[in-house]
Parts: C-alpha cells; structure tokens; sequence
C-alpha cells in the first residue's frame, strides 16, 4: 500500500502511518504537474485544505482508494468525483473543534478591545493608553449563522461572558437550540438586523457562498462586529470591506479568506479588520487529534473496515458497527447469489428487514447488498461509496421496508428482485452474534452456513437425486461439506444447496447438469 501525505500533519499521526507498514511518501505542496503525474501509484492519500482534490486528480488517480482530509471542511474535495469513483473520503470533524471554536472567542475579543492595533503601537514603542477604547462583551447580543459542533461551543463559551446568544440554523432540531440555551431566528435578516456581533460557522456550500454580502449587510445593527472563522467566502470580502468604510460594520476578525493562500484581499488594507491566515486548527493538540485522527480513518478504509468518519457514505458509531457487522456480511452474501444465478438485468431490488435487523442502521445494509448484487457483474469496483449511485445508473429501482417481527426468525433479511416478468427471492438471518445463514433461495427453505464454493441444483423430487449428485460430485473429485435438499411438494421441484471444498470447473458442472432429473444447476462463489 503507497500513501501520499501532501501537506503537514502532526509526527505523531505520519507515526501512525508509516507503523502500519504501508509506504508513506511525504511532498509538502507538490506543483500540480508532479501531483497528477504521480498520483496514479498510491492507494491513499492525505490532504489538508490546500491541496485541490479535484475531477481531473481523480481521473489521474487509477489506484486511489481513499482520501483522507487532516482536518474538517472538505470542500476542496470534489466528491461527486470521489463517489463515482468509489473514493472513500474521511475527515476528522471533531478534532479541530475546539480549537477552532477559542480562535473565534480570540477574534470577538481582540476586535472589541482593538488588541491587534495597540500592540502594533506598542511594537513601534509608542504609549497610548488612552486611543484604544473597546467595548465589552458582557450583554450584548451574540448571533450565531450555524449551530453545528462549532457554533454550538463558541455559544457555550459566550454565555461565560454574559452574551445573550442567538443563532441562525435552519436545518437542525429546535431541541439543539434549546439545549444550548440559544434562541432561534427563523432567518438570516431577523438575526442580523439585531445583534452586536454575527459569526459564521456553516460548512460553505452553495447556499452559504456569499450569504452575508451587501443586502444583508445593509440591514445589519450599525457598529455590528463580524467574525469569520468558517470559510473564506462565506462572507462577501468586497462588501464587507465596503460596509466597514461605510459605518455599517465596526470591525472583522477573519480567519479565512475566499482565494487562499491570499494576501491581495481588500480585506489586508482596512483599518478596523484583524487578520490570521487560516489558523483556527493550528494547535498543538488539534493538530496532534488530526494527525492521528486522520492516520487511523485512513488506514481502516484502507483495510475495508468500516470507518467512522467517511463524508460520501452513511456512518456508524463504533458500537453500532459492532452489532451491524454480521448483518452487513449476510446482505453482502445474500446480494452475490442473483447475477451467478441469473442473466436477466434486474429492475427491482426490494429489501424486507425483519424482527431485531429493523432497529439496525438499515442504510448500511442496503450499501452491502447492493455491493454483492453489482460485484459479479461490474466492471468498475464495487464498494460502499458507489453502490448506490451504480445501481441508480443501471435502472436498478430500490425499495426499502421494514417489518418488526418475523414468524421464524429473531432477525431476517429478505431480497426479491425482480427482472422483467420474474422474481428471484433469497433470504438470511444472523444466529447469536455472527452465524450466518441462508435461509431461503426461491421459496424453497433451507438452513445453511454459506462458503466460498456452493452448488444450487433444481431437481425433479424423486428417488435417488441425492445419491446421484454424490456420486458425480465424487467422479469429479470434488468433496461434498454439507448437503440440504428443500422441496415444497412431494413430487414437484425440489432444490437442492451444497456447499463443496473445491471449485468445479464448467466440465464439472456440465457432467452434473446432464444427470437424469436435475433440471439445472449454478455455482456460487462467495
Ligand atoms: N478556521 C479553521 O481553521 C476551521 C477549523 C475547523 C472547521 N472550520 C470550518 O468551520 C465550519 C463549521 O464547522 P463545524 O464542524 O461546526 O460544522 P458542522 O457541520 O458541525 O456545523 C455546520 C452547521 O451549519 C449549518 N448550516 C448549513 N447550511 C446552513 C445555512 N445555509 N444557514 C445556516 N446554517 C447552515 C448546519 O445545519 C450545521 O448545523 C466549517 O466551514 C468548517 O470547515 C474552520
Ligand atoms: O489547517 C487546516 O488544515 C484547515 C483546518 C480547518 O479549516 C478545517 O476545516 O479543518
């Protein structure tokens, strides 16, 4: 396995990396000609928010399995790119956090109590101790844009300063804002026209590119003070600059910028404006987080573990994975049996969850039936990330239903699919904590532990098929483990489920096709 690492992270999670025996290749900012050059030979790589992981990196990146971002916004990611190409991204939300959150707290801080200008003064050796006079924070009104991990710890920390604290936040539960004690604004414009200092801690996206520029700015409270610790961008540069020169905005604290690295804002030449270049992360314990954070998602989706933290896949918390695991493994077998079974393209997957499997993260299981249903027949690679967006590209329509008891089993998982006027139905359930079994193929019931190798034979229900599959198996030197036969009427069809040591080659399956009553039979390979 070849990792790149393209920008810095702490020694303690490169420690991580280069641990796991995997090749790590350290280039700090490599030129974009030498990066699509090489990117190519590497399985992972690791980025900060400089690197531009964009579509044509991806078309370059004929081995990348998984990118990992040392750090929290991922929009220098292009993931509808990632998705398509089954590129596992992985990020450390939390990690950064914090620190993120105190940066803010500096900014709101040192733009009331004009810190950055009187330390420029005091640096010139000049005593001024009455041109510096800020206002306090104690009472005044907080507004916050996002009420996310951020937002929600910098409303906590400004509640230690007496703030009154409101927050713009349309897309969570009004439970969050009253756990956090904030009142909530139903829009931008109610928030903004009333308090003293707005901050912003949105992810930027398309919605918030932008969303606080001259309109908004225009019907903002006069003197207001404005912090950006998110995104660059999210907030208008030239206007804003523009509403600092006109009154509106008293003073900004940024943290980032919309083109960075940048030092051509018009931001850099106004008076009341407190400038850091991106360094809301840049702590020694948010970075070591990162570092090892980072290090740890990637190598687990190197692996094919699940991870907590993948952006372009539903995630599990670690518990919740514990306790999915085997269901994930029954619908990822259950789903590999259509397309050797059958040629038809199918048009339908409908998916019955049944009994405890209801109260598991579904969403999941789904992603790993539909990973063994396309692995057999697709060229591209199959995985977590793209199951769904492949499946939708071959007009595969899926339903999801749930029914919470089921008259057999605790757990059940059911798969009907459907291809033209016909309907393959297979099913399976969990023992205890890992034993999986088939439990159905085509209404037929059995009870069988699955296998790499597993032969399914529809015969005519009379005497001497068992012993006749035994015997040409044996001719063939292929060892029997376990043998069911399930029919439904004596007489009718009847199937029969082998589960054999070696894999038959097509003579092998021709010369048991050809037995007197078998009417055909499949090999399964898991
Ligand atoms: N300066 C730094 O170094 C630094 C460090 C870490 C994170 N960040 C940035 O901080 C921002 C917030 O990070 P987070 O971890 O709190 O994210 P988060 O996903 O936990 O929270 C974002 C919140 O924004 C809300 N939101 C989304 N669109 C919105 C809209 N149009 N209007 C109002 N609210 C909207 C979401 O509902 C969510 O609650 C991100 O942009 C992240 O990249 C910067
Ligand atoms: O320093 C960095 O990597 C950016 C940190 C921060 O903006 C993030 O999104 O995590």
């Amino acid at each position: 396995m070849k990792i790149l690492v393209t920008e810095k992270i702490s020694e303690k999670g490169l420690k991580v990396l280069q641990e796991s025996g995997a090749k790590v290749d350290i280039k700090m900012k490599p030129p974009r000609e030498e990066l699509l050059s090489i990117i190519a030979e590497y399985d992972a790589m690791v980025v900060r928010s400089y690197t531009k992981v964009d579509e044509e990196l991806f078309s370059y990146a004929k081995n990348l399995k998984v990118v990992g971002r040392a750090g929290n916004g991922v929009d220098n990611i292009h993931m509808p790119s990632a998705t398509k190409k089954g590129v596992i991204v992985v990020n450390t939300p939390d990690a950064n956090s914090v620190s993120a959150a105190e940066l803010t707290v500096g900014h709101m801080l040192a733009i009331s109590r004009k810190i950055p200008q009187a330390h420029q003064a005091m640096k010139k050796h000049h005593w001024d101790n009455h041109g510096y006079i800020g206002t306090e924070l104690y009472k005044k009104k907080l507004g916050i844009v996002g009420l996310g991990r951020i937002g929600a710890l910098v409303a906590t920390r400004m509640q230690a300063f007496e703030m009154e604290v409101s927050a713009y936040d349309p897309y969570i539960a009004d439970s969050r804002f009253e756990k956090f004690g904030v009142e909530k604004k139903e829009t931008l414009e109610e928030l903004i026209k009333e308090v003293d200092f707005v901050t912003v801690h949105t992810p930027k996206t398309k919605e918030t590119a932008g969303m606080i520029g001259k309109n908004e700015l225009m019907k903002a409270k006069k003197g207001i003070k404005v912090i950006n610790c998110a995104r660059g961008g999210i907030i208008n540069e030239e206007d804003l600059t523009w509403a600092i020169q006109q009154g509106i905005v008293e003073a900004a604290g940024i943290d980032v910028l919309k083109d960075e690295p940048d030092t051509t804002s018009p931001l850099f030449d106004v008076e009341n404006v407190t400038l850091t270049p991106h360094i809301g992360a840049g702590t020694v314990e948010a970075q070591d987080k990162v570092g090892v954070g980072v290090a740890h998602e990637v190598l687990g989706a190197l692996r094919g573990e699940m991870v907590t933290n993948a952006v372009n896949m539903p995630t599990l918390m670690r518990q919740e994975l514990d306790q999915v695991q085997s269901s994930l493994r029954l619908g990822e077998i259950l789903g590999k049996f259509y397309y050797q079974m059958s040629k038809e393209p199918v048009d339908r997957l409908e998916i019955i969850y049944r009994g405890e499997t209801v109260h598991m993260e579904t969403q999941m299981i789904t992603l790993a039936i539909l990973k063994g249903l396309m692995e057999p027949v697709v060229q591209e690679k199959v995985n977590y990330v793209n199951a769904k967006l492949l499946a939708k590209s071959r007009g595969i329509e899926v339903i999801e239903s749930q029914q919470s008891e089921d008259d057999r089993y605790l757990n059940f998982i059911q798969l009907k699919i459907y291809a033209k006027d016909k309907c393959f139905t297979i099913g399976g359930t969990v023992f205890g904590k890992k034993e999986l079994r088939i439990a159905e193929v085509n209404g037929f019931v059995f009870d069988v532990v699955p296998t790499p190798y597993m032969l399914i034979a529809k015969n005519i229900d009379q005497p001497g098929m068992i012993g006749k599959i035994g015997t040409n198996l044996g001719e063939h030197h292929i060892n029997i483990a376990t043998m069911q036969v399930s029919r439904n009427v004596q007489g009718e069809k009847a199937m029969m489920v082998l589960t054999i040591d070696s894999e038959p080659t097509e003579e092998d399956l021709k010369m048991i096709q050809e037995v007197p009553g078998i009417l055909n039979v499949q090999l399964v390979r898991l």
